[in-house]
């Protein structure tokens, strides 16, 4: 396992790039911890396979380099980077028998016989394959495959990192869950370091020490899944972030007071906002409440989400959310809604304000 570094990262797929978005991947600087778990996530185009295809070899950066444990690696082909990849769809060898199949990487390898055996046996407890072990690949379903590209992944003792590629996206809806915690699990066991690609929040926030959301080839924000939550440093992560995602509204500030609709909202951050950019209040739906004075809004629906309520209300032809716990009393049509100061936060042209601007 290693860490990675990713030192002036830049890519395009054009042969002569000359502004920002020529670039399918804007300048990345970052260092991934040996031994972390990270996921890249973001809506479809906006990078991720550039990125994971650059790290594994398969593209070489137009700029940049990549660092493995501080080698430089950037010129180095796929198989001498020792990386193990698992896909979307599950990459298993039918005829052969699910020990073969975990064995295969090894044997390839030259790893004597009583190592592999070892190792596999190993892996195949650890993803509950044991009973199988014997058993043609060919027979299995779906996740049991997916299973097995992953415990290939695993099985290999000298690989950097692992990467997977959006790897549930053909597992039954109720297994994957099952699969997802799986992999945390065998994060936490096995301590490699491990990049996994999706565009669905959940399973990064489930599988990742930190995330790393990405939007038209730009990375906007690496942090824990509780950062992502409670200090998206752009409106993007906001939105994407979250369930409903975070109430963006248009906002002026006058004197260090931010003022949505000509009414005054409290936030922590209005005293550092410049003039003349595009000024917006964020605020999660979870840190707004009704309350007695506040911003007068009127109420449009109410939806039941299982421990909560969502209501949606409208203030100036603007959606504003909250989430309410349920069996908690909800007015019928007009109320006042106010905001948590310290969750209540100004952006300027999508981005976080904050005291160094
Ligand atoms: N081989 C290529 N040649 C030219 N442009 C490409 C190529 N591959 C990707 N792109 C462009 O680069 C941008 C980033 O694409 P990329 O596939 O990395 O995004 P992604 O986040 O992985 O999307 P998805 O989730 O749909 O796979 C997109 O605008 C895409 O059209």
């Amino acid at each position: 396992m290693a860490k990675i570094t990713l030192k002036g990262l830049r890519h395009s797929y054009m042969p002569n790039p000359s502004k920002p978005a020529d670039y399918a991947l804007q300048e990345l600087n970052v260092d991934w911890e040996d031994g972390g778990a990270y996921a890249l996530l973001g809506p479809s185009g906006c990078g991720k396979t550039t990125l994971l295809n650059i790290i594994s070899g398969l593209l070489t950066p137009s700029h940049g380099e990549i660092l493995f444990d501080d080698e430089d690696v950037t010129r180095m082909q796929p198989d001498e980077r020792h990386i193990a990849q698992v896909f979307q769809f599950p990459v298993v060898y039918d005829t052969m028998t699910v020990y073969d199949n975990l064995a295969f990487p090894l044997r390839n390898r030259g790893v004597p016989e009583p190592e592999v055996d070892k190792r596999v046996r190993e892996i195949a407890d650890m993803i509950d394959l044991t009973e199988t072990l014997q058993n043609r690949a060919a027979g299995l379903t779906a996740d049991g495959k997916q299973k097995i590209s992953l415990g290939r992944g695993l099985v290999r003792s000298d690989v950097n990192v692992i990467m997977f590629d959006e790897p549930l996206t053909v597992i039954d809806p109720h297994l994957k869950w099952q699969l997802r915690s799986k992999l945390k699990e065998l994060h936490q066991r096995v301590k490699t370091t491990m990049i996994y690609v999706t565009h669905d929040q959940t399973e990064a926030l489930t599988f990742a020490d930190k995330v790393v959301v990405m939007k038209d080839g730009q990375v906007v924000q690496i942090g824990t899944p509780v950062e992502l939550f409670e200090r998206p440093q752009h409106t993007f992560v906001g939105h994407f972030i979250g369930s409903p995602g975070m109430n963006v509204l248009p906002c002026e500030v006058r004197g260090g007071q931010a003022f949505f609709e000509g009414e005054p909202v409290a936030t922590w951050n209005a005293v550092h906002a410049k003039e003349g950019a595009k000024l917006e209040v964020g605020v999660r739906p979870e840190f707004v409440s009704f309350s007695e004075k506040g911003l007068a809004v009127e109420i449009t629906k109410v939806s039941d989400a299982g421990r909560f309520q969502i209501v949606d209300t409208r203030k100036g032809g603007r959606s504003i959310k909250l989430l309410v716990p349920d069996g908690a009393e909800i007015p019928e049509k007009h109320a006042h809604v106010s905001f948590k100061t310290d969750h209540t936060q100004v952006y300027s042209d999508g981005w976080l304000v904050t005291g160094g601007e």
